[in-house]
């Protein structure tokens, strides 16, 4: 897999060298660019920004230093490539949608900064390529960064020789659909509170099912949404 950043905060995305994804990167599983906006502009100040037509607060990133750092990625014409924008007008992120961008080929994200991208950004490129504005949530964020990161990490691990045992993806939150069971460890006892007798029993049909007693139980007063 491939992936390209599009950001005015490219030193951001220097941690991904060291987490998991790190070790994806070495071995070659998943390549990561992060590009600077800037670097596509052309005046003394290296603008990306302007005020907006029609008035109101806020800057506009400008759309010409989007169409040429996005050019200089996926050339200039069609392109196979998915562009994934962090907006909070986007569709929202789910597990599903990580499985999804997991299966791509090559990703590309716009971080968005300020009010937002010129709309025709979104607009030119969706003629070229398939365009996704994605959310992470009902909040706002100062700029796609935290939410690019959060995607590339939520899809980087279900891409196949990411994660060290595959198993460990299966028995997860959102996997099938219900939030995870409660996990313990060593010691039996801590702070006088037990583990579950049922997960020392050694009975596993019993710790299956009181595994999804508890999915079902939690998921149904967690988020009871996912239920439906
Ligand atoms: C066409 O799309 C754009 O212009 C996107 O522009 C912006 C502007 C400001 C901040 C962001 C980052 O995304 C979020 O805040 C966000 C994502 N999920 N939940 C909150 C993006």
């Amino acid at each position: 897999m491939r992936i390209d950043i599009v950001t005015i905060f490219p030193e951001f995305f220097r941690v991904l060298d060291l987490s998991l994804l790190g070790k994806a990167r070495q071995t070659g599983l998943i390549e990561v660019t992060a590009h600077d906006l800037r670097d596509f502009t052309h005046d003394r100040h290296r603008t990306v920004d302007d005020t907006p037509y029609g008035g109101g607060a806020g800057m506009v990133m400008k759309p010409e230093p989007w169409g040429e750092a996005l050019d200089a990625i996926v050339g200039d014409g069609a392109s196979d490539a998915l562009l994934v924008v962090p907006s909070p007008a986007g569709e929202p992120f789910t597990q599903q949608l990580a499985r999804e961008l997991a299966a791509e080929e090559h990703l590309v994200f716009a971080c968005g900064r300020y009010e937002g991208i010129d709309q025709r950004v979104v607009d030119h490129y969706a003629t070229r390529m398939r365009v996704r504005l994605i959310s992470l949530g009902d909040y706002v964020l100062n700029g796609g960064e935290v939410a690019v990161m959060a995607m590339i990490e939520a899809a980087g691990r279900l891409v196949p020789g990411v994660v060290g045992n595959p198993e460990s993806l299966v028995e997860e939150s959102h996997e099938g659909g219900l939030l995870e069971y409660p996990s313990y460890t060593k010691p039996a006892a801590w702070r006088e509170l037990e583990v579950p007798p049922v997960l020392l029993s050694g009975n596993h049909g019993a710790i299956a099912a009181w595994r999804r007693e508890q999915q079902l139980e939690r998921t149904r007063r967690v988020r009871p949404e996912l239920l439906d």
